[in-house]
């Protein structure tokens, strides 16, 4: 399940914040109302300009040697107050709380606004605390003026706002424009797209045809996905349009906000990025191919397609299983219950808090398995939202028109990172771009180290007839090249790998235009043995911000050219050694 940054951000926050509530009620007994208050002050320093104008939020927050509170939790609060920033701001201003409370500074009155209006257990200091009676002897004054807010621009319910807030971040800023009043363009700017909701028709439980009569009732097919996107989030209204390149795939309009829908519930539809469903599509796995292995699987949006995929082929008493590791305890948790939501589990077993490089290839049930999907852990750089901004928005102590004068002072760029999750775990966790440049080369190194070797384990099974190798990443070192060197390993040349050209993938993905980069398949060939044309030819990329409506994202598949019976006389003499796992393992 890939859910929005904004999504994320807001969860994390309400669970970071109650999760502590209890130790808190304890400590404030013996107190200080500074020390209470100082997820505030030290949340509201974040929010004032940054002088030097380095650093991510994170690197600002987790680096920080002088803060008093929870980093997670400082991160959370600056991150959704600064989401609600423009809207807040507008209210505190119309109901003139900074005129009224003198003691009270824009930014932490813009924290303990949103604590009140938008969190379910309010502020969170003692009831008696100067600044938290500040506020709220002007609550029903702040509530009614956000009610105004909202209704001016149209919107239902308070739910539906923060719907269209907790988008993704790109599109955020445009929501963030349309509610605080500044028209859209008709005519997005390059890398400006919004991205669209995506959702995967879950095959097991239902079918594309049921969800369009019932789900999805209503709502105008259209036949353009451009055009879906050229409409400002706020605006989309309910319009659908059906994937032309991976089956039982739909997109929405990016404020679609599905999670409270009975389809989604239980789990005849699944929220997954249409980048994310290429991995499997690519795979197709038939009956005849034997078991099916997911190496890296959580949270198990892959898996549960390859589940769908094979559910679909037909013969119930002859699906094979699907293996799916997951060494992580944590994630695997997740896994398992998207699995289960899915209707999956008769056919997936986990294998949870197993390294995939462990398992003995030439062993039960390993020697059984005839397709794999690898979708190890990248740097992350394709994630939508990685790279987007936002702008915090203060509110103004003068009462005349003070919103556009001060917004345009008072901005400046925050970005939004990914924080630590609670209950939710995103496919990838991104790595910090802001690390100089040799830090990222390094970590660069140890990832497609670290891939390469899942790829070369995956090369010695012995009846294996197609893997996928993917990532979330746009950087060639971890995908481009990882193939050309697995290529032109020795295992590779042994088994008789070789990249599955695009005439022979499966319509959909030999139709997707975007395909690999020639010159960084040539970084790494050596004497003109592979043919780098070709193997670029049937590399897939997908690129972030485009009209696509795609995150960043790489697959490559693999077949094995070597006939069955030649591969199991060879593997016989073949003892597997297995892998150190003492290699970089990020
Ligand atoms: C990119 S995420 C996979 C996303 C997943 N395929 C999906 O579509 O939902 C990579 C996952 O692989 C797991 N992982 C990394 N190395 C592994 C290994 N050697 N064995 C098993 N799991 C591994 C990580 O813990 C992480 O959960």
């Amino acid at each position: 399940m890939l859910v929005s940054y904004g999504e994320r951000l807001a969860l994390c926050y309400e669970v970071l914040m109650s999760v502590s509530a209890g130790d808190d009620k304890k400590r404030t007994v013996n107190m200080s109302h500074s020390e209470t208050m100082s997820l505030y002050y030290d949340a509201a320093t974040l929010l004032l300009p940054n002088p030097d104008q380095t650093g991510s939020l994170t690197s600002r927050v987790f680096n920080a040697k002088d803060l008093k509170s929870n980093p997670k939790q400082i991160f959370a609060l600056v991150s959704e107050a600064s989401k609600w920033s423009p809207v807040l701001s507008e209210i505190i201003e119309k109901s003139q709380l900074l005129q009224f409370e003198r003691k009270l500074s824009p930014n932490i009155a813009l924290l303990l606004v949103h604590d009140l209006l938008l969190t379910k257990r309010g502020v969170s200091a003692p009831s008696s605390h100067p600044l938290r009676l500040a506020v709220e002897r002007h609550k029903a004054r702040l509530n009614a003026e956000l009610t105004k807010a909202r209704l001016s621009k149209g919107i239902a319910s308070i739910e539906a706002m923060r719907a269209q807030i907790n988008t993704q971040d790109r599109e955020g800023q445009e929501i963030y424009r349309s509610i605080v009043g500044t028209k859209l363009d008709n005519q997005p700017r390059l890398g400006h797209w919004s991205h669209p909701r995506w959702v995967r028709v879950n095959t097991i439980k239902s079918d594309l045809d049921e969800q369009l009569r019932t789900t999805f009732a209503g709502y105008k097919t259209i036949e353009s996905l451009e055009e879906m996107l050229r409409y400002s989030p706020s605006s989309a209204g309910k319009l659908i349009h059906i994937d032309k390149h991976v089956p039982n795939l739909l997109a929405l309009p990016p404020a679609t906000n599905l999670s409270k829908t009975p389809a989604y519930l239980n789990g005849q539809i699944i929220l997954q990025d249409k980048a994310s469903c290429f991995p499997a599509y690519l795979l197709s796995p038939e009956v005849e191919d034997g078991d099916c292995l997911d190496a890296c699987a959580a949270p198990g949006n892959k898996t549960t397609h390859l589940s769908a995929i094979l559910h679909d082929e037909g013969r119930a008493a002859a699906t094979p299983k699907i293996y799916a590791f997951e060494r992580d305890k944590g994630r695997a948790s997740t896994l398992l219950t998207l699995v289960q939501k899915a209707a999956a589990q008769d056919h997936v077993i986990a294998k949870v808090g197993l390294n995939f490089l462990n398992s003995d290839p030439t062993k039960t049930p390993w020697d059984g398995v005839g397709t794999l999907l690898l979708d190890p852990s990248c740097s992350g750089s394709g994630i939508v939202g990685r790279d987007a901004t936002l702008d915090v928005v203060l509110p103004s102590k003068k009462t005349s028109n003070p919103l556009k004068l001060q917004s345009k002072k008072r901005k400046r760029k925050l970005t939004p990172e990914t924080t630590p999750t609670v209950n939710d775990v995103p496919e990838e966790i991104p790595i910090d771009e802001d690390k100089p440049s040799d830090q990222l080369s390094a970590r660069l190194t140890a990832l497609s180290t670290f891939q390469l070797k899942l790829l070369l384990h995956a090369f010695h099974f012995p009846k294996a007839r197609r893997i996928t190798y993917s990532t979330c990443s746009i950087y060639a070192e971890e995908n481009e090249h990882v193939v050309m060197k697995a290529l032109g390993s020795t295992i590779a040349y042994e088994r008789g790998w070789r990249i599955l050209r695009r005439e022979e993938q499966v319509t959909g993905m030999k139709g997707w235009k975007i395909r690999g980069k020639v010159d960084a398949c040539m970084d790494i060939a050596k004497d003109g043995e592979i043919s780098t044309a070709e193997v670029a030819e049937a590399c897939i990329r997908c690129e972030k911000g485009t009209k696509e409506g795609t995150q960043g994202f790489f697959v490559a598949a693999f077949a094995s050219q070597v006939n069955k019976s030649i591969r199991t006389e060879h593997l016989i003499d073949q003892e597997w050694e297995g892998f150190s796992d003492s290699g970089i393992d990020p």
